[in-house]
């Protein structure tokens, strides 16, 4: 069978042991937002029904594996929940999936009883659950499925096949899921997104990305209006068709593009809320240069990528610490909502974002990002603060 390769970055399975009573209704909302995304993604780009229905058994795997990791806590969210029959025509399927984490942790002694949980709930799901067969699955084999995500392989559950496949690539069709990116600002209550690309020979044709805490009117208007208090945005692009935005509870799509500014000092940036994330003093001295007057804007995840494509701010920096090596799940979805609206988005040395070789984008020093007028002025700044800076240490 011809198939795409899913790839998912598996912050789940550390994430999950976090979940506590203030970040779980936002674990709620992010599975809405999930499906939501899926539901947009397989609207757009519905060549194969079985693509978002792998995305969906993967999401069925998130929620049962939360839920023992909840242990006996009460989970009300029928609503929200896929059910089993939705996947029943998955019967004997195979797709792929390619996991960000390895089981590393889950080996070690600390992680033992997190692996006993997870072996609990993965056998307990396979024996509730018909579709998948009777045979229980072992510590091993559960361990091998997660590190299946650093090398080719295939791991076959039940009736299920998962195909694990580590590299996306130049050639063939890749999705790439960060089925919670910002995993900080999911913690915190803060901003954090559901992001869903698509790679067609090696270049990002779709992308959806849903940001359940996002405003729906833009962050940068500082007169509170009701629709501040309504948050959860869906932003789509599809390669030559625009972004789209639309309220996570499914409003009418609105087509956004990126602000027109051309003054700089008008301008104000994005960059990550975690200073581990990227280098707060680099950006500061970018700004300066360029003349931006306002204070940075500091919100986790790609929601920086749509908020950034409606027009709430004009520039994004994001410069990593030495020997941190980007990953595209954090940055498909994100550039082509971008890109589709109208922005610029590239290295820091004014490269485009090469999404065909694998799982690591190989970057001059950072992401930038920002619109078509204000990009000359801003590779400008960078160049010379990069300078500056490798001439002070
Ligand atoms: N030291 C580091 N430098 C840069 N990025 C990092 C990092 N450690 C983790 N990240 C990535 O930064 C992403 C969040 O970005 P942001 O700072 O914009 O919210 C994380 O995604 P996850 O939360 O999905 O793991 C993670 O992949
Ligand atoms: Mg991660
Ligand atoms: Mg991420
Ligand atoms: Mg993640």
């Amino acid at each position: 069978m011809d198939m795409a390769t899913l790839r998912v970055s598996s912050g789940t399975i550390n994430s999950l042991p976090l979940l506590t009573k203030k970040t779980k209704p936002h674990f709620f909302l992010s599975l809405r937002a999930f499906k939501s995304t899926l539901k947009t993604a397989s609207m757009s780009y519905d060549k194969d029904l079985l693509l978002p229905r792998m995305l969906l058994l993967s999401l069925l795997v998130f929620v049962k594996k939360s839920k023992a990791l909840l242990q006996a806590d009460v989970i009300q969210s029928d609503r929200l929940h896929v059910t089993v029959a939705d996947y029943e025509e998955l019967d004997s399927a195979s797709f792929s999936l390619v996991a960000e984490e390895d089981s590393g942790d889950l080996r070690k002694e600390e992680g033992k009883e997190t692996l006993q949980r997870i072996m609990k709930l993965v056998n307990e799901t396979l024996a509730s659950d018909g579709t998948y067969g009777n045979a229980p699955l072992y510590e091993e084999d559960v361990l091998a499925a997660i590190d299946s995500g650093r090398s080719e392989g295939v791991l076959h559950l039940g009736r299920v096949y998962w195909i694990l496949l580590t590299e996306g690539g130049p050639s063939g069709q890749h999705w790439v899921l960060d089925p919670i990116d910002g995993t900080k600002g999911f913690l915190r209550g803060d901003q954090y997104a559901i992001a869903l690309g698509l790679l067609d020979e090696g270049k990002v044709v779709l992308g959806v990305l849903a940001c359940p805490n996002l405003p729906l009117s833009s962050l940068a208007s500082n007169n509170l209006q009701d629709d501040q208090e309504k948050v959860g945005c869906l932003f789509y692009a599809q390669v030559g068709s625009g972004t789209y935005m639309q309220s996570l509870d499914g409003s009418m799509p609105i087509k956004v593009h990126v602000t027109d500014l051309d003054n700089p000092e008008e301008a104000s940036f994005f960059e990550s809320f975690e200073a581990a994330h990227s280098l707060h003093d680099l950006s500061s001295l970018i700004a300066k240069k360029l003349g931006v007057r306002a204070p940075p804007v500091r919100i986790d995840s790609q929601a920086k990528y749509g908020a950034l494509s409606r027009g709430d701010g004009a520039i994004y920096l994001r410069f990593p610490h030495k020997g941190y090596r980007e990953k595209i799940w954090d940055h498909a979805a994100g550039y082509l909502v971008v890109a589709e609206a109208g922005g610029v988005v590239s290295d820091a040395a004014g490269n485009p974002l090469d999404f065909s070789k694998g799982r690591y984008l190989d970057l001059h020093e950072g992401i930038i990002v920002t619109n078509q007028k204000l990009m000359p002025a801003l590779l400008k700044a960078v160049k010379e603060s990069l300078n500056e800076k490798a001439s002070s240490l």
